[in-house]
């Protein structure tokens, strides 16, 4: 059993249309707020080896990114920490402050309580405009489907290429190019954390759609493999979909990977994409 599984049951609970995107969408006039929570803890999500700065800079990062994948703008952040040790807390609260202030957001309050492992919950406010607001699910079969950044690279960094620790550990959330890409005017957006076939599936789902994705269009960085860009998480690239019409986007790095189809399913050269991805799991029956 594994998150998205628990998901389900939130879902029936609450509304599938408030699980289904990487933000809740407030409505404010003709504006929108745009919220979005994340935890991260020790032993999944912080590799060995990470500053507390850096677990403070991803922490916020995670969070904007999923701000930014709605064509928001980032207005703050508060961050919830559970501190095996006190003295943790500064360069945590330094790593989350700086990061917010790269991408133009605040580090706006939190909490502190013990826990007997570092657990960090950050929780992200924007704002969008309605005819900017992106969600998973505008994909329409005919669009075709592209990838910013660098997939597969904070999953290399984690089998040891030494050189892409810096994209595991202090990533950059797509602020500029989400705002961008939703004046540009795609159908449908959402950033890759878990890999990019979990979220095909996820945007699959969400938009009532399939996906013909051509592997060697892929974008693989020097050692990372298509394995890694498609199924390891941490990277903060956005995926999206679009007419052909409003491409290319003007200051926006991104590769055309595939097609939007009617079928339903997720294929890539004509074989079903395995839905394996980052996620958190439970060992069936505990
Ligand atoms: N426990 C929960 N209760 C309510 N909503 C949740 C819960 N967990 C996740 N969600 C919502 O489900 C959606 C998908 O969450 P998630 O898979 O964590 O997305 P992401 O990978 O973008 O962070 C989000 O809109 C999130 O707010
Ligand atoms: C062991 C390990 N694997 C992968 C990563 C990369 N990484 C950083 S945060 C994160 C979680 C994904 O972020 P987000 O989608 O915001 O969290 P979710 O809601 O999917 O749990 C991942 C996979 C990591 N830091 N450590
Ligand atoms: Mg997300
Ligand atoms: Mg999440
Ligand atoms: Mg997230």
């Amino acid at each position: 059993m594994d998150d998205r599984d628990l998901l389900q049951v939130v879902s029936g609970i609450i509304g599938k249309e408030r699980t289904s995107d990487d933000c809740c969408m407030i409505k404010l006039g003709d504006e929108n707020i745009i919220l979005s929570t994340d935890m991260l803890h020790e032993s999944t999500d912080f590799p060995k080896g990470m500053t507390d700065w850096q677990i403070g800079w991803m922490s916020a990062a995670v969070t904007l990114s999923d701000i930014a994948s709605c064509g928001a703008v980032p207005l703050a952040v508060l961050l919830a920490a559970g501190l095996d040790e006190p003295e943790r807390i500064s360069g945590i609260t330094l790593g989350a402050k700086d990061c917010c202030e790269r991408f133009g957001a605040e580090l706006a309050g939190g909490d502190i309580d013990f826990h007997s492992e570092l657990t960090i919950v950050t929780t992200g406010i924007g704002r969008v405009e309605d005819e900017y607001y992106k969600s998973r699910r505008g994909a329409k079969p005919g669009d075709i489907i592209c990838v910013t950044g660098t997939p597969g690279c904070a999953g290399a960094a984690l089998e040891g290429a030494l050189r892409y620790w810096k994209n595991l550990v202090e990533p950059l959330p797509a602020v500029r190019e989400g705002r961008l890409l939703a004046v540009a005017g795609v159908s449908s957006m959402m950033d890759v954390s878990d890999g990019i076939a979990l979220s095909l599936y996820d945007l699959s789902e969400s938009s009532g759609v399939g996906f013909e994705i051509f592997p060697d269009k892929i974008p693989l960085s020097s050692g990372v493999s298509a394995e890694l860009a498609l199924h390891s998480g941490g990277d903060f690239g956005l995926l999206f979909t679009c007419g052909r019409d409003i491409l290319p986007v003007l200051d926006v790095d991104y590769a055309e990977i595939g097609v939007v189809t009617d079928s339903g399913e997720v294929l890539c050269d004509g074989v079903p994409v395995e839905k394996r991805g980052y996620s958190h799991s439970w060992i069936d029956g505990s």
